[in-house]
């Protein structure tokens, strides 16, 4: 029944009140109607007809949205929302005759447009027309995020993935409300992005990747496609590139960069913790400059992550030197640093943004930095490695933090999970999927899905809708539309399908 689609809302919204008896059906003669003078707002109702049109065959036309009550059919409004929603939240009043969403901000709309879609029957992902009817249960959804921040990251350094493969994944985590997409640009085993001042990063340092493949880079143009796709979807693009460690493509492709005055041989095993930037050179931090110049350039969104992970050839002291040249560097070019947590005991400044990787719940220098004001955004690895295998014949994934199936993916709360980090100084959840045996859109299906569906919820989600045995009814909910748009999804037998 149409009702039983509230009932199936992944992520869980805040309050849905249905009105029984009550449906609305869209038809023909359906109009979009929406808030005038606000392109963004215009935007969300773009998205919304390119969902719609083609699984209904409907026109769908799009029109200013009149000063008098909401009309009949479809309206998207920029005032009028229950103050609760804030600046990422929504009000959705379908009724008989309306169906209005109402929010502060075009991300407020856009978030209900993921739960409207949700509302139509699972055909409504099709890419050709069906057969009707197209009801929307009657319903009052007040729905705002428990956490600003809910990220997913793609490695696309260990195994190059191109610009389709990215809008493709940013499809999919508009669908569940994700708004971050952490880029891992740069590892030892490939450099994946364009730099004009240092354009052998790419050609040579992009040449290869993990098992020997043909690798591959991203032209800037490629890059500011896959932002501006991701900023359409309300989804903002935090692009990695990762020192002093972590470094091994760019070391070998510029010799002046090594300590040795050497260039390494490029890299296409999956070992960690052997390179590091030259410390004691000046170069070092032109390269960076540079680097982080070009990259802040590219990116609207207010984050560069410098990674700073497994610095295992760096001394600790050489570590705090590095970061105290560096960290400054992404302040200059007007953005605020984010990197894997251990990089947080180099600074005091609180606008650095510590990404928790751990697998323990205590972590003296991550509670230290909540202590001094930190925001730390939870990945435990153990719980939101997407990468990790579910079980032991998982036939891709890693499995150093453990098989992790789904139900573990769900069981931890990000607002209490490490020991002195209070709900207060989480920032919020991302989801990595790491690309060591990662090659084909099918294999990223496959790992991220339904994990990355999980993450969302937590990310979402209030506490007091947490149950692993509704959960489990709504995640198998979603299965008639991951099939419908050729999700390559893991059938966990902890979730009952539909
Ligand atoms: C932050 C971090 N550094 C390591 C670790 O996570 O594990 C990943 C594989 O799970 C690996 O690819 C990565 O280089």
């Amino acid at each position: 029944s149409t009702a039983q689609a509230l009932a199936d809302l992944v992520p869980a919204p805040v309050s849905v009140q249905p009105t029984a008896g009550v449906t609305h059906v869209l038809t023909a003669d359906t109009t979009i109607h929406v808030q005038p003078g606000s392109p963004a707002a215009r935007g969300v109702a773009d998205r919304l007809a390119e969902m719609l049109r083609p699984p209904t065959g409907f026109a769908l036309p799009i029109a200013d949205a009149p000063a008098t009550p909401p009309r009949a059919g479809i309206t998207l409004l920029l005032s009028g929302a229950d103050s609760r929603v804030g600046d990422q939240g929504y009000q959705l009043d379908v009724t008989a005759d309306t169906v209005v969403l109402r929010a502060r901000q075009p991300a407020g709309l856009f978030a209900g447009v993921q739960t409207l879609r949700q509302l139509l029957p699972p055909k409504v992902e099709s890419a050709t027309a069906q057969p009707g009817p197209w009801e929307l249960p009657g319903a009052r959804i007040v729905d705002h995020p428990r956490f600003a921040h809910r990220g997913a990251m793609l490695d696309v350094a260990r195994h190059f993935h191109p610009v389709a493969t990215v809008k493709r994944y940013v499809d999919q985590l508009a669908r569940y409300k994700v708004n971050y997409l952490h880029l891992h640009l740069t590892d030892d085993q490939g450099w994946r992005l364009m730099i004009d001042s240092w354009p052998r990063l790419a050609t040579y340092g992009g040449s290869t990747q993990v098992g020997g493949g043909p690798g591959g880079y991203y032209t800037k143009d490629q890059y500011r496609e896959i932002v501006a796709y991701a900023a359409a979807r309300h989804i903002t693009v935090i692009p990695e590139v990762d020192m002093p460690g972590h470094t091994n493509a760019a070391l070998a492709s510029y010799a002046e960069l090594n300590c040795s005055g050497e260039a390494p041989p490029l890299r296409t095993d999956i070992a960690v913790g052997y390179s590091s930037l030259c410390v004691g050179k000046e170069i070092t931090y032109r390269f960076v400059d540079d680097v982080l110049r070009e990259l802040a350039e590219l990116t609207p969104g207010p984050y560069l992550h410098i990674g700073g992970d497994e610095a295992q050839v760096t001394s600790p002291a050489d570590y705090q030197t590095f970061m105290d040249r560096v960290l400054p560097i992404v302040e200059k070019h007007g953005k605020r640093p984010m990197g894997w947590h251990e990089f947080v005991r180099t600074t005091t400044d609180t606008a650095a943004v510590p990404q928790y990787w751990g697998t323990t719940t205590s972590n003296s220098e991550v509670a230290d930095a909540a202590r001094r004001g930190h925001q730390v955004l939870m990945s435990p690895a153990n719980k939101a490695y997407l990468d990790m295998k579910y079980n032991p014949s998982t036939p891709i994934g890693l499995s150093w933090a453990g098989y992790i199936e789904v139900r573990d993916s769900y069981e931890w709360n990000p607002g209490s999970h490490v020991s002195g980090v209070p709900e207060s100084a989480v920032r919020g959840v991302e989801a990595p999927l790491w690309t060591e045996t990662v090659e084909t859109p099918a294999h990223l299906d496959y790992l991220a899905f339904p994990r990355l569906v999980v993450i969302a919820e937590l990310g979402w989600s209030p506490w007091s809708t947490h149950d692993w045995t509704s959960f489990r009814e709504r995640l198998g909910a979603q299965a008639p539309r991951w099939q419908r748009l050729g999700l390559e999804f893991y059938r966990s037998p902890q979730v009952p399908w539909r």
